[in-house]
């Protein structure tokens, strides 16, 4: 590790570049950098050499738009609401009512935990108060419902489900809430790096809602004026950054708190490539 006072020169950059294009793996790149600097400066400086490249030509998620209903092999959802900056999209009938109930008998199954947030130092999970719902996790395609959830979302979205997260199911009731926050990783937090390295920035977020909730728990959007108001089987989709990938702050956006019902949903990140 390096112990001077030294920040890492551009002959770095280049060398760090130089191996990606010759197809060292990512991971033999960063053992290197490490002999010499820390493994945050190493993280960091990496990720800094794969969002420059990766930036030459920026995709995001989109959905088509172009008519009101997308046609998809399995269902037929429903857009409802649009707004271009930042690209937010509502969409109804993203899974049907007895999708719903068996995804969250599913969850059930499994137990839902305290949730938590990522800390920015360190990049641990930690219960915060900014967080008290609780869920949890399916692996990639665990299910039958699981499988056709995620396989919808990527199509509709034109982004592979191998550039996604696993899906989570968040339960909030009697006053649980999560506070507005941003999705993506804060790039100048020493704790993002170990979350940049397994995809990259999140790109997208779907929210779609599991249940009826009969009042309260919209995810609200503070710098736009928008709420969404959960309805059972649709699913807001909104691009946490802007068209030339920069992460975007008017995504801020929170789950409000539930005053009367249960809110459950199922949360779809999108990452830049492919998430390990
Ligand atoms: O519950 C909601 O409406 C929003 C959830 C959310 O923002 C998240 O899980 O990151
Ligand atoms: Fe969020």
């Amino acid at each position: 590790m390096n112990t001077q006072l030294n920040t890492m020169g551009p002959e770095w950059f280049e060398w760090i570049k130089h191996n990606i294009q010759r197809g060292c793996t990512h991971e033999s790149i960063i053992d290197t950098l490490q002999k010499t600097w820390s493994r945050v400066e190493s993280l960091n400086a990496f990720n800094d050499v794969l969002n420059s490249l990766s930036k030459v030509d920026f995709k995001r998620p989109l959905i088509d738009t172009a008519t009101n209903f997308v046609q998809l092999p399995d269902c037929r959802p429903q857009i409802l609401f649009t707004l271009s900056n930042p690209y937010i999209v509502l969409i109804d009938n993203v899974l049907s009512i007895s999708e719903c109930d068996a995804i969250v008998l599913l969850a059930k199954q499994k137990g839902l935990n305290g949730s938590t947030v990522v800390d920015y130092d360190s990049g641990a999970s930690v219960v915060h108060d900014a967080r008290t719902s609780s869920g949890t996790s399916f692996e990639r395609s665990e299910n039958q419902f699981i499988t056709a959830l995620e396989t919808r979302l990527s199509t509709l979205s034109n982004w592979p489900l191998e550039k996604a997260e696993p899906i989570q199911v968040l339960q909030y009731r009697d006053g649980q809430q999560y506070k507005p926050h941003h999705d993506y990783f804060d790039v100048t937090k020493p704790g993002s790096a170990s979350h940049l390295i397994r995809g990259g920035q999140r790109v997208g977020t779907f929210v779609v809602y599991l249940t009826d909730v009969e009042q309260g728990g919209s995810t609200i959007f503070p710098n736009l004026g928008v709420e969404v108001r959960p309805r059972k089987g649709a699913a807001v989709f909104f691009s946490d950054v802007d068209e030339q990938g920069k992460p975007n702050p008017e995504t801020l956006h929170g789950g409000a708190p539930v005053i009367t019902g249960t809110k459950i949903v199922a949360t779809y990140w999108q990452r830049e490539r492919q998430f390990v």
